[in-house]
């Protein structure tokens, strides 16, 4: 769907020339939720901007459907352009416009008749739940609502691929699940292929297939979020994964298992019930969770037992605990 070539783009020129992306090569294929993660200044959103070209890279190709935008006119860049679609961290909807009047906008700049655009936004509105808000003004509206108007007018020139820059970055984590479970929903149902742009991992895991890590403007290593996130092989992979720095290499003794918690439990009780129902003494080696209304969010890495029947207790208990994963991570990694 997406196929970027070598890539780069810089700012300004001479001294004061910024490169934010060099040699960037990566494809998303039609259909997927594809991640791109880095730190802040990684070139994120200069990349996802290259994508549908509010930034015109300095080099390389970016293919959008077959076709190089780079090189189209104004009038097929337009329409290329109803194909690509962006929602943002900000929203960036109409404030004198009501929620239907927002979503109708892009359909009136298509030039779609007024009764038409209003259906086609009334079914939008439906689809991501919120048709009751047709006639609410953007500042009544919630961040998560906010949000899902701004996904139901992104959607409505019905576009193959729906960017989404740092969306979910300004909500709450429980108003952060149902837009990551919105746009599953929708990936799903329409087909429409989704490009996630975040700095934070429990947003890659929840809804992405694939993955690229971002770093310093370059693509650091891409692939499946399973394969990256249990096996990080390069420094910015690891210090995404592992924000707290743990390094697996100083606990040979240990088998290393990440657990990730989606907000069934808190994790407190899951190290004590291991060491009590089990008999096994977990390390935790790293954590990046976060305790909301006392359920678990995040990843934590733990050390079990070098003994093969003790971790073995330990995995199948761990694995028994609901919206729990857990995955072992090889020593090397
Ligand atoms: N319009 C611009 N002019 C000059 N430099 C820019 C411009 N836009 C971005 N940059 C620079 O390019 C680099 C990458 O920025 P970018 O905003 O793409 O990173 P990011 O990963 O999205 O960061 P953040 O998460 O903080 O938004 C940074 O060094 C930034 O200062």
């Amino acid at each position: 769907m997406i196929q970027i070539e070598h890539l780069s783009k810089t700012f300004g020129t001479g001294e004061g020339a910024v490169t934010a992306l060099n040699d960037i090569t990566l494809s998303v294929e039609a259909g997927e939720i594809f991640g791109i993660i880095g730190l802040s200044g990684a070139g994120k959103s200069t990349l996802v901007r290259c994508m549908n070209l509010l930034e015109r890279p300095t080099g390389g190709s970016v293919r959008v459907n077959g076709a190089e935008i780079t090189s189209l006119r104004p009038k097929e860049l337009r329409q290329a352009r109803r194909s690509i679609s962006m929602i943002f961290q900000s929203f960036n909807l109409l404030m004198q416009r009501t929620c239907l009047k927002n979503i109708c906008f892009p359909l009136e700049i298509n030039g779609v008749g007024a009764e038409q655009a209003k259906n086609r936004a009334m079914e939008l509105l439906d689809l991501v739940g919120l048709s009751d808000k047709a006639d609410a003004y953007p500042v009544q509206l919630s961040g998560g609502q906010k949000q899902r108007i701004a996904i139901a007018r992104a959607l409505a020139t019905d576009p193959k691929v729906l960017l989404c820059d740092e969306a979910t970055s300004a909500l709450d984590p429980t108003t952060t699940q149902s837009i990551l479970a919105l746009l599953k929903d929708l990936n799903e149902k329409l087909g429409v292929t989704v490009v996630v742009i975040t700095h934070q991992m429990s947003v890659i895991e929840e809804i992405c297939s694939r993955v690229a890590i971002l770093d310093g403007g370059s693509v650091a290593e891409q692939g499946r979020v399973e394969d990256i996130f249990s096996n990080p092989t390069t420094d910015a992979a690891r210090r995404l994964v592992y924000p707290g720095g743990a390094q697996i290499e100083q606990f040979p003794a240990q088998r290393v298992v990440r657990v990730a918690f989606n907000g069934g439990s808190a994790y407190e009780p899951l190290i004590a019930s291991l060491a009590i129902e089990c008999g096994v003494k977990a390390n935790i080696l790293g954590a990046d969770t976060r305790n909301v209304n006392g359920k678990a969010f995040g990843t934590m890495l733990l050390g079990l037992p070098g003994d093969p029947n003790e971790a073995a207790k330990a995995l199948s208990y761990i694995r028994a605990q609901p919206d729990v994963t857990v995955e072992e991570v090889e020593e090397n990694a």
